[in-house]
């Protein structure tokens, strides 16, 4: 598919598509829980129904109602085939964990998509290793990996610099460990997704705790209990038509986000859009934001919200003097080099920037040319792109690329007046 999109300027309100972090959580925790969960408000979004299909594999009874999913979890099975993740790091990862809880003597292999298969497991390899377990690479610290069962459990100290998801994976299978699971992770990156982890695993009754930093973490084993829990918005999707009513001079509601915590995590979006002028304001479960003025430069480090960069970027491309983002350099592992996309992409639209030394430098300016750009298998860079295009004007190939997380993406912006035409 095909995306036209002309300069447009963005009104109205939409809701938050649920978060996929928090609905792979809540389906993995539900394969362990004894009982019966019921998750309301679960995402469409590829990745979830690719983490849905592998707890389906490791035993879990799900079925849908209208509007509900009930999963029936308990004991973890050997899976009967190779569990394909598609494009979900999340998913992969945490599923590489679970593969070490089936019953010894037996194991599961993960594989996933080529987008998949290009990225490090090796933080999660290693970290199940230290805690005893066999898992392998069948391909230099890539996909396919094969976990056998077993988790004896234990202290790992494995690097954080790349991802940070071999914390998550360790505390959510750490829980049905037989000594429970301590893990350190040095340089760690991303935390507000260590305290995602943490959140969503307290609600099913688990025994876990972290330092302030996040870089020591652990869990006892813990009896999982069922729970019901409705999946809410998410920031750093909604973080996109945030941005659009800063590059349109628009103004925009989003519904349906949770309560902004002092902690990091996808909400730091809020203060990342006044640092460029705009009004924003956060009420019940509502953020609007509002932009009448030209954005100002801003120096911002998204070492723990890697996802924000890309809308934030966006709208340093057209803000009045040279934007500077640090902590960027496990950019470089997503679903694309998004380094290397996001640099791209900006020269697309005539836009200066350099990459050093994991930070981003962007020379915003007023005189930018329409692009056209295919989707390198990224929804994000595909969402980076609609932003300028409703500015300037672009023409996005592979647009159905946004599947990964929010498939009803180009829908929701023709909804809130950006002008596009499918293909
Ligand atoms: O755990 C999660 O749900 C995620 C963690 C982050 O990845 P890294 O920890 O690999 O940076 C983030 O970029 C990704 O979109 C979702
Ligand atoms: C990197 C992402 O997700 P994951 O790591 O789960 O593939 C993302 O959604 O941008």
């Amino acid at each position: 598919m095909k995306v036209t999109i002309q300069p447009s300027r963005v009104s109205g309100e939409l809701n938050a598509p649920p978060s996929k972090s928090w609905a792979q959580r809540a389906l993995f925790l539900s394969l362990l829980a004894e009982g019966e969960s019921e998750i309301t408000n679960l995402p469409d979004a590829d990745d979830v129904q690719a983490s849905l299909e592998a707890i389906e594999a490791f035993g879990a009874e799900v079925s849908m109602e209208i509007g509900s999913i009930t999963v029936k979890g308990g004991d973890v099975k050997t899976p009967e085939d190779v569990i394909n993740l598609r494009g979900s790091g999340t998913g992969a990862r945490i599923a590489i964990g679970i593969g070490t809880l089936v019953p010894r003597g037996t194991g599961s292999v993960i594989t996933g998509n080529a987008s998949l298969r290009r990225r490090p497991m090796t933080p999660v390899i290693e970290t199940f290793r230290a805690l005893g377990a066999d898992v392998r690479s069948l391909r230099n610290g890539l996909l396919p990996v094969v976990s056998f069962g077993g988790l004896p459990g234990g202290i790992a100290e494995v690097d954080g610099s790349v991802t940070s998801q071999h914390v998550t994976s360790a505390l959510i299978a750490g829980t049905k460990s037989e000594n429970g699971v301590s893990i350190r992770s040095p340089n760690l990156v991303s935390r507000g997704y260590v305290a995602l982890t943490v959140e969503v695993m307290e609600k099913f009754g688990a025994s876990v705790s972290c330092n302030e930093s996040f870089t020591e973490c652990s869990v006892q084993p813990s009896h999982l209990k069922p729970v019901e829990l409705e999946i809410p918005g998410d920031y750093a999707l909604a973080a996109f038509p945030m941005a659009l009513a800063l590059t349109t001079k628009g103004s925009i509601t989003v519904k349906g986000l949770p309560f902004p915590s002092e902690g990091p995590g996808d909400h730091k979006i809020l203060d990342y859009l006044k640092a460029f002028g705009a009004k924003v304001n956060y009420y019940s479960g509502s953020v609007e934001v509002r932009m009448d003025e030209r954005p100002k430069a801003v120096r911002l480090n998204l070492r723990d919200e890697p996802d924000l960069a890309l809308p934030l970027i966006a709208v340093a491309a057209l803000a009045e003097g040279e934007s500077v983002f640090r902590g960027l350099s496990h950019l470089a592992y997503k679903e694309s080099n998004r380094i290397e996309q996001i640099i791209n992409t900006l020269k697309c639209f005539g836009v200066s920037a350099k990459y050093d030394a994991g930070s981003i430098r962007v020379w915003g300016t007023v005189s930018l040319k329409p692009c056209v750009i295919t989707c390198p298998d990224d929804h994000r860079v595909a969402m980076m792109a609609s932003i300028l295009g409703a500015h300037i004007g672009a023409r996005i190939d592979n647009a159905e690329c946004v599947r990964k997380s929010w498939p009803e993406y180009w829908d929701v912006l023709k909804r809130i007046g950006v002008r596009i035409l499918e293909q």
